[in-house]
């Protein structure tokens, strides 16, 4: 089994100190920097935009995966590749259409990823496949961090990995939301390549960060 990318989402990082937790972790060995944006519409929450992003881009040199969840989505995409992002992220529901705003996504130079919510069917990813650098699964509903993994997900993951093999594609297969110590191997064993974690990365403060990332990989 290959050992999974791993994503700190700075959801559940230290605001106060935003680009110390992006270095921190950078050095603690995380793989990619998770950045959820909400829009207090699309979800019940408002995070950041890409402003913040930009000030925090000097302070990393790994991926910046921008999970945008905002809509419409469209007229942000260009400020959030512009300020670093390298993944960005939508789901279909944020419309209004997501053919086109995965196309203008690797027109702008970045990967693009499709983000799929608990109730979201997988076959929308049949008309998208030769457009996505990375599907998302989402193991929470969208909007809060520290939430419970939802288990049934694993069987989407699973049903995802079966799909992108049977055609021999190589996106990222992403989960996101409650994921622990406890349950990242089943996402590994259902198929995932890269995992997002905010809690499970962040509890126990900066000199937790390396030993929690190591955990998650399964090391
Ligand atoms: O996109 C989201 C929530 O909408 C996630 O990225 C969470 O922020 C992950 O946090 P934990 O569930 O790992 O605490
Ligand atoms: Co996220």
């Amino acid at each position: 089994m290959t050992t999974p990318l791993i994503c700190p989402s700075i959801l559940a990082s230290d605001f106060s100190k935003l680009g110390e937790e992006v270095r921190a972790i950078t050095e603690a060995g995380a793989d990619w920097v998770h950045i959820d944006v909400m829009d207090g519409h699309f979800v019940p929450n408002i995070t950041i935009g890409p402003d913040v992003v930009k000030a925090l881009r000097p302070h990393s040199n790994l991926p910046f995966d921008c999970h945008l969840m905002i809509s419409p989505v469209d007229s942000f995409l260009e400020a959030f590749r512009n300020a670093g992002a390298d993944y960005i992220s939508l789901h279909p529901e944020a419309g209004p259409h997501l053919h086109r705003s995965l196309k203008y996504i690797r027109q702008l130079g970045a990967k693009a990823g499709v983000v799929l919510n608990p109730a979201t069917p997988v076959e929308i990813l049949d008309w998208v496949m030769d457009d996505i650098d990375l599907v998302l699964v989402m193991s929470v509903n969208p909007g809060f961090g520290g939430q419970s993994f939802i288990d049934g997900q694993l069987k989407k993951i699973e049903v995802i990995r079966k799909k992108l093999d049977a055609v021999g594609h190589h996106a990222i297969l992403q989960v996101d939301g409650g994921v622990n110590a406890a349950n990242a191997h089943l996402c590994v064993e259902a198929g995932a390549t890269a995992m997002v974690a905010g809690t499970a990365v962040f509890k126990g403060g900066p000199s937790a960060y390396a030993a929690n990332i190591k955990q998650l990989k399964g090391l």
